[in-house]
């Protein structure tokens, strides 16, 4: 079964980074049709990626191989009574939403639709993204391998059992932001310490960028690039050290766990 025409039911912000992403890619759908209930949405995506707007999803499952769910979780059940009747056994449903599970889908779509849980990341739009795939009780490896290319087109992707969604979502589908946090609360501490801002972010950036390259160029541990920054007696141990006290890695334990919950609390609805 060849997959021509991507179809895209919530033109949102994960749904930019994705078909930003795969039209910068060698991934190739002859057309893309999306549907967004924000007419400013739904114009972005055709002035930005010349996506094809139709007036309903309904019509987006009827015109769509493959159909990507990236409507906001709390509405997924709707949008599936809207379109199950034109989801046939040759359409592919993928579902970006976080916390919503396969065996749900399934349940309202109906069994015979062929269904792939995706948690992607926005830096799909820059080709960097990571993604998690889990792949229905209907769908066939054939059905999970299109998908598999299809964010490879755009990234990094795993295959995980559906069982560690949550956890992924918490990790590497909020991860972003957890770094542009970080980014921004160095550039404040640099200006802190007397740096013009523009310097100080683009030292924040940059440190950051450098320092995730020495971690996939070198393949070392963390801990070990860490202990190279860090002189007996120096400037590093005294910075680590208030980042220990305050609680940095108990912060993203934190974090990260809230998250987990956040995303079955998202599933339970
Ligand atoms: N943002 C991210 O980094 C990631 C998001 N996701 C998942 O992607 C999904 C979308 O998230 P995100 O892009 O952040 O959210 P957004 O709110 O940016 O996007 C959702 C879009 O869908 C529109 N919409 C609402 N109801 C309907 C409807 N019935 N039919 C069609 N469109 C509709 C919304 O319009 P309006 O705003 O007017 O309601 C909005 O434009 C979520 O399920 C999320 O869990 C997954 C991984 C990462
Ligand atoms: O914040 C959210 O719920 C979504 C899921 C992962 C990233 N953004």
């Amino acid at each position: 079964m060849k997959y021509r025409v991507l179809g895209v039911v919530g033109c949102g912000n994960m749904a930019y980074a994705l078909v930003k992403g795969l039209t910068q890619s060698r991934f190739d759908f002859e057309t893309i049709v999306g549907f967004d209930v924000n007419p400013a949405r739904l114009n972005l995506f055709r002035q930005e990626f010349s996506v094809k707007p139709v007036s309903s999803n309904q019509e987006v499952a009827e015109q769509g191989d493959i159909i990507v769910l990236a409507v906001k979780p709390g509405q997924i059940r709707q949008v599936l009574e809207e379109v199950k009747d034109k989801l046939t056994s040759d359409k592919l449903l993928v579902s970006i939403a976080a916390g919503i599970s396969t065996s749900l889908i399934e349940e309202v779509a109906g069994s015979h639709v062929p269904v792939i849980r995706v948690m992607p990341n926005t830096p799909c739009l820059v080709g960097r993204g990571i993604s998690a795939i889990a792949a229905g009780t209907g769908a066939s490896v054939e059905h999970e391998e299109v998908v598999a290319r299809m964010f490879a087109a755009v990234g990094e992707v795993c295959r995980v059992p559906e069982s560690y969604m949550d956890a992924v979502t918490a990790l590497s589908g909020s991860g972003p932001a957890y770094i542009y946090l970080v980014a921004e609360a160095m550039s404040d501490a640099g200006v802190e310490v007397g740096l013009p801002r523009d310097l100080a972010r683009l030292m924040a950036l940059k440190t950051i960028a450098g320092a995730v390259a020495m971690m996939e160029v070198t393949g070392k541990h963390p801990a070990v690039l860490r202990e190279d920054v860090t002189s007996p007696g120096g400037t590093t141990i005294a910075g680590l050290r208030e980042l220990e006290e305050n609680g940095l890695r108990k912060a993203f334990f934190r974090a990260v766990r809230r998250a987990f919950e956040r995303s079955m609390e998202l599933g339970r609805r």
